[in-house]
């Protein structure tokens, strides 16, 4: 008999809580995501629902500023470092699942060899250009006018491990962005190029002015490399339901249904249906506005605006759980807006657990690898893992 009914995941997609004790080697050292933003907020960042369930209580020496800990969180709470060799979303996502990422993906910081780049061409008839690491939206306000004259792929990687195809779908239609996507996704596979992600960027607009992202932007990620918690879940019966990009992240492994979101606020909104109808097992939820509008864009003002929003919702969501119901907020990797850059940072992430069915107060210290997630739910529904995590769930008490 699981001991909750239900468990709901959600990743808050990039907030970190201060370096990880391998951030030297990510070259992250001083990163620090809420507590930056915190900073930055200057006492006016207010969270009252996750510092209810201890979010402040985690940084007890060194205070996230307008997060201070409390006397007594109705949760427990703690942070995870990652073992991964990356620290993008695939890496982060997996791992809580069971399935560190340990073996390097491929980057490819001075752009993709010409071999690859001539198969795009050739697939698609278009020329492609740039092929450089950039920020997405700097690459489409330089290289857009240019696309819509020509044609062209905008092609660009990031600090991770992903090649990412810009293109304009008044020139580009959607669904050739998306074949084209698919075909480069087929032929980065495996060595050289193992590839992480391809990421389908699609954008509308007639000037560098106005030239905006749509949330039709797709991930093909790799196919996970061996079964995930979800899989195990999903084979013992437990029905498991991905919201936003989690279907993508695991390219549907192991998630019998979801849906795709369009922002933050739709995600903690679907996610909230969820709670709210008769649906059991596992739900899995992305928020990744973070990260793709905020993070990416060092846009600091906007990050903490939008963990506000966040914190607004979970209300609404605390509200509806049920007493059977095991609520679990956590992060896939950090994206300090404040730092350097504009790539993800590693960091420990957030840990809070709560249930309407548990006295809360607990610390659950320092926890890694991120699997820690991921065991807790198996055992919490009878089901057996590798034991690459290490299971929490006794103490939830
Ligand atoms: O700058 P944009 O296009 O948002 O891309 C960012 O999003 C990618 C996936 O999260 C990251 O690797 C980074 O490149
Ligand atoms: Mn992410
Ligand atoms: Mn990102």
């Amino acid at each position: 008999m699981a001991q909750f009914k239900r468990v709901i995941g959600i990743v808050t997609d990039s907030i970190g809580i201060g370096e990880a004790p391998d951030a030297a080697k990510f070259n992250d050292e001083g990163s620090d995501t809420l507590g930056h933003i915190g900073t930055f907020f200057k006492g006016q960042l207010a969270l009252p629902n996750w510092q209810q369930l201890g979010l402040g209580n985690i940084r007890q020496d060194q205070p996230i500023e307008g997060v201070a800990p409390i006397a007594h969180p109705i949760g427990y709470f703690g942070k995870m470092a990652e073992i991964s060799a990356g620290k993008d979303s695939m890496d982060g996502h997996w791992e809580m699942m069971g399935l560190p990422v340990t073996a390097p993906l491929g980057f490819f910081p001075q752009g993709f060899p010409e071999a690859l780049i001539k198969q795009i061409e050739d697939f698609s008839g278009r020329k492609v250009i740039v092929n450089l690491p950039y920020s997405g939206t700097e690459v489409i306000a330089k290289y857009g006018e240019q696309q819509l004259k020509t044609g062209d792929l905008i092609v660009y990687t990031s600090g991770d491990s992903v090649l990412q195809i810009a293109a304009n779908t008044a020139v580009i239609p959607l669904k050739e962005l998306y074949k084209i996507c698919e075909y480069a996704r087929s032929i980065t596979t495996d060595a050289p190029y193992k590839i992480g992600r391809v990421i389908a960027r699609p954008y509308v607009g007639d000037s560098a002015e106005n030239f905006t992202r749509t949330s039709d932007r797709h991930d093909y990620a790799l196919m996970p490399n061996a079964p995930t918690d979800l899989d195990r879940l999903q084979a013992a019966g437990v029905p498991t339901y991905g919201v936003g990009k989690i279907n993508d992240i695991f390219s549907g492994q192991g998630l019998d249904d979801g849906i795709h979101t369009v922002s933050n606020v739709d995600g903690m909104n679907q996610t909230i249906k969820q709670v709210k109808s008769d649906r059991q097992g596992f739900i899995f939820t992305n928020l990744v506005d973070f990260d793709a509008m905020y993070g990416h864009r060092r846009n600091a003002q906007g990050d903490g605006e939008a963990l506000m929003i966040f914190d607004q919702q979970l209300g609404e969501l605390m509200a509806a759980m049920q007493p059977e119901d095991l609520l679990m907020i956590t992060s896939d990797h950090g994206n300090d807006p404040t730092f350097r850059g504009t790539d993800h940072t590693r960091e420990f992430v957030p840990l809070v657990v709560y249930s309407k069915s548990l006295p809360g107060g607990g610390d659950l210290g320092i926890r890694s690898p991120f699997a820690d997630m991921g065991a807790t739910i198996l055992e919490n529904f009878g089901v057996a893992g590798t034991g690459v995590g290490h299971s929490f769930l006794a103490a939830l008490k």
